[in-house]
Formats: C-alpha cells, sequence, structure tokens
C-alpha cells in the first residue's frame, strides 16, 4: 500500500500477506508508523490497497464498487475504535441499534436488549454515552459492532482508554466473541498484555510483517516489542 506520489511516496504497507482464519482473535502490533492502521483499513475496506487483494469472508473486495464495499462492511464487517465513537445524542440501546437501522433491517427491541446484556449492560439501555463510564461505553460500542453478527470485527486500539480492570472486561467480551461466537476479531494495540489474549500476534515493522508470534505469553510478546522498537 502506497500513499503520495513522487518524492512523497511512502510505502506503508510492502509484500505483508497473512491468511487469518475465522473465529481467530489475531493482534496487530508494531512500532508508530509500522502500518498497523494503514493495515486494519485495507483489510476492512475502508482503504483501497494500490497492490495486493483483501478477501473477507470469501468475498474478494477488490471485485466490489463503492456501494457493495459500503454493504460489506455494514453486514459482515463490526469496528471498534479507541474513542468508542458513541453518538451523544443517542441512548447506549439506540447506539446499539444503529448499524442495524443503517443497513435497512427491522430492529427489535429483544436484539438490541440481548447484545446489551451479553456485554452486561442490560440495565443500561436508556442512558447516554455521557452517563457511562468509559469502559460501559466500550462495551456498548461492542454490542453496536456485534448486533449485525459480523464475520469480522476490526478493533483499533480499543482498550487504549481503559484502565486494566476494565480493559480485562472488553478483553475478555472480544476474546468470547471469537472462542463462542466464532467471530474473527483483529485487535490493533500496543500493549503486550491485550495481545497476550490473542490467539496470535502479527508484529509488523517498516510497512513488513516482521514477526508472527502463536500463544505468547505477555512477556514474550513485550520482549519481541522491544527488539523490534530498538531495530527502528
Ligand atoms: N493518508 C496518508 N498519507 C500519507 N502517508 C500516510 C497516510 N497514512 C499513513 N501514512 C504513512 O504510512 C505509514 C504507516 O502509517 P500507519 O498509520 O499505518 O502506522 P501505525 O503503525 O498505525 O502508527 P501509529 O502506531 O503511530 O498509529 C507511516 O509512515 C505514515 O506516515
Amino acid at each position: 500500500m502506497e500513499y503520495g506520489s513522487g518524492p512523497a511516496r511512502v510505502t506503508a504497507l510492502d509484500g505483508l500477506s497473512a491468511d487469518l482464519a475465522a473465529g481467530s482473535f489475531t493482534a496487530v502490533m508494531g512500532p508508530s508508523g509500522s502500518g498497523k492502521s494503514t493495515l486494519l483499513h485495507c483489510a476492512a475496506g475502508l482503504d483501497r490497497p494500490t497492490a495486493g487483494h483483501v478477501t473477507i469472508d470469501g468475498v474478494r473486495l477488490a471485485d466490489l464498487d463503492e456501494t457493495g464495499l459500503t454493504l460489506l462492511r455494514r453486514r459482515r464487517i463490526g469496528f471498534v475504535f479507541q474513542s468508542f465513537n458513541l453518538i451523544s445524542a443517542l441512548t447506549a440501546a439506540q447506539n446499539v441499534a444503529l448499524p442495524l437501522r443503517l443497513s435497512g433491517r427491522r430492529v427489535s427491541t429483544g436484539e438490541v436488549t440481548a447484545a446489551l446484556a451479553a456485554v452486561g449492560l442490560a440495565d443500561r439501555a436508556g442512558h447516554r454515552p455521557v452517563e457511562l463510564s468509559g469502559g460501559q461505553q466500550q462495551r456498548v460500542a461492542i454490542a453496536r459492532a456485534m448486533i449485525t453478527e459480523p464475520a469480522v470485527i476490526f478493533a483499533d486500539e480499543p482498550t487504549g482508554a481503559l484502565d486494566n480492570q476494565t480493559s480485562r472486561h472488553v478483553l475478555e467480551l472480544l476474546r468470547a466473541l471469537a472462542t463462542d461466537r466464532g467471530q474473527t476479531i483483529v485487535m490493533v494495540t500496543h500493549d503486550p498484555v491485550a495481545a497476550a489474549w490473542a490467539d496470535a500476534v502479527l508484529l509488523l515493522a517498516d510497512g513488513r510483517l516482521a514477526d508472527r508470534l502463536d500463544g505468547a505469553s505477555a512477556e514474550v510478546i513485550a520482549a519481541q516489542m522491544a527488539r523490534a522498537e530498538a531495530a527502528c
């Protein structure tokens, strides 16, 4: 994936190839500028790579026009961001229902209540984001991401703004989505403790896949990260 042209050209991803199995939980790590966000954006169909291709749930993204891509994102992909990105004027329940409304599906209260219950917030359905803690807001964001039963959930630093205890709760939820519901989770993180919840860690350096760690502990991940940062 290249940005810009001429002397301003930047190769953000270079020859990176990864196959993420359905129902797997993958963490993406690497020094600042190593291409993590670019990878997430390309993989989620938010950016089109200048070369190479992305296949999600059997669909080649390059074969879709903008409308097709938008529909795929709405129906097959969920997003969770570091800053929660909830709509402040809407209640928790209305925020969770939004992806269903956007994809033109009828919204049943039962469905929304079930999603909020799955993240432990059944009793906060009528609260607006400002009336919820950071961890509760992130759990609403996860309920919103899972309501369409997407094939893949992309999470960009989902615990970056949370304390340890609250992060743990959010990571348990993401882990359960992969293990219990077979959803594929791809999470960018700087935190080796968060990454240790994943099945595998992709370590990027300079837009390339520098290493892949399977089932590694937080200590092993931290040591590899330190090595990668020292090499930068
Ligand atoms: N829109 C853009 N235009 C030009 N260059 C870009 C653009 N987006 C990213 N880049 C460049 O591509 C490279 C990878 O950036 P990216 O944001 O993917 O890194 P990152 O690993 O997510 O970094 P961080 O941890 O700091 O968020 C960087 O050199 C960055 O400057």
